[in-house]
């Protein structure tokens, strides 16, 4: 698959990339290499200019239900009046007689919001408002809404950037929990605090170079690629495709890109 914006330059080139149920995959690039592009085209918020993306077999966009979407940086005032209850019972919002997208009486929903939350570990939070919770907090609640509809695949667009280090642990304690059940995407600039986690590595800078289970197990990322993942790592892990080869750590004149 390719795509530009506006037919302009290509943002993705050559793209080929299979997520399989139950995968754990890390992405991950510099900045401006695509990586939220990518999550969009998966999503059908965007359209390649060439080649095609099916989910489930389907146009991205048909099975709406089968993708749950936590977006980059989330902003919500700290003042708005809406409890963490509201925000996830919004994975169930559409029209019609019944509550949503979901076909379930509100009742029902607020049953299965609350249930969800719980799975979270935030059902003690659920009536509190959203600008009253932590990062990590607020981060569980977008996941519920993500989850209301039993998605198959959960993507999440920097899940991590605003919750503390040692939050950051439990959070992707749950992710692994939720894995059980759903095959889940992460974008994230901290390749080194997912690399105990994820099952498979898409590195994206224009074009995708993808690294299964199998290449990834027994040996921590870290080793592999022997370099910082913020300076060195994610620019010539890039160029040359293959963790490991030749590479410097960062602070090394050989290794800077
Ligand atoms: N709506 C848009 N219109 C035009 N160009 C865009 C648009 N959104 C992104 N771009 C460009 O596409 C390229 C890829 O952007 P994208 O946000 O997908 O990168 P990214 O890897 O997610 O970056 P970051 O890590 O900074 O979030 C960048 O050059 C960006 O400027």
């Amino acid at each position: 698959m390719d795509f530009s914006y506006n037919g302009e330059a290509l943002v993705l080139s050559d793209i080929n990339l299979t997520i399989r149920e139950h995968d754990f995959m890390a992405v991950i690039g510099p900045n401006g290499g695509g990586k939220s592009t990518l999550i969009r085209l998966i999503l059908g918020l965007l359209k390649p200019d060439k080649g095609q993306i099916r989910v489930l077999g389907e146009p991205p966009g048909k099975l709406t239900q089968a993708l749950g979407y936590v977006p980059q940086n989330v902003h919500i005032n700290d003042h708005f009046p809406i409890t963490a209850l509201d925000v996830v019972l919004m994975g169930c919002l559409g029209t019609g007689r019944h509550f949503g997208r979901s076909g379930l009486p509100r009742k029902a929903c607020e049953k299965k919001g609350l249930a969800t939350l719980e799975r979270l570990g935030m059902a003690k939070h659920a009536r509190k408002k959203i600008g009253e919770l932590s990062g990590g907090q607020r981060q569980r609640v977008f996941i519920a809404r993500a989850l209301m509809t039993r998605p198959r695949l959960l993507l999440l667009d920097e899940p991590t950037a605003g919750i503390d280090s040692g939050g950051r642990r439990d959070f992707l304690n749950l992710l692994e929990t939720l894995n059980k059940d759903v095959a889940i995407v992460v974008v994230t600039h901290d390749l080194f605090a997912v690399s105990g986690y994820v099952k498979s590595v898409a590195c994206v800078n224009h074009r995708l170079h993808y690294h299964s289970q199998e290449e990834i197990q027994g040996q921590s990322l870290e080793t592999m690629y022997d370099c910082s993942v913020e300076d060195v790592c994610r620019v010539q892990v890039l160029a040359q495709g293959l963790p490991g080869a030749g590479l410097k750590r960062s602070g090394d004149a050989d290794g800077n890109p």
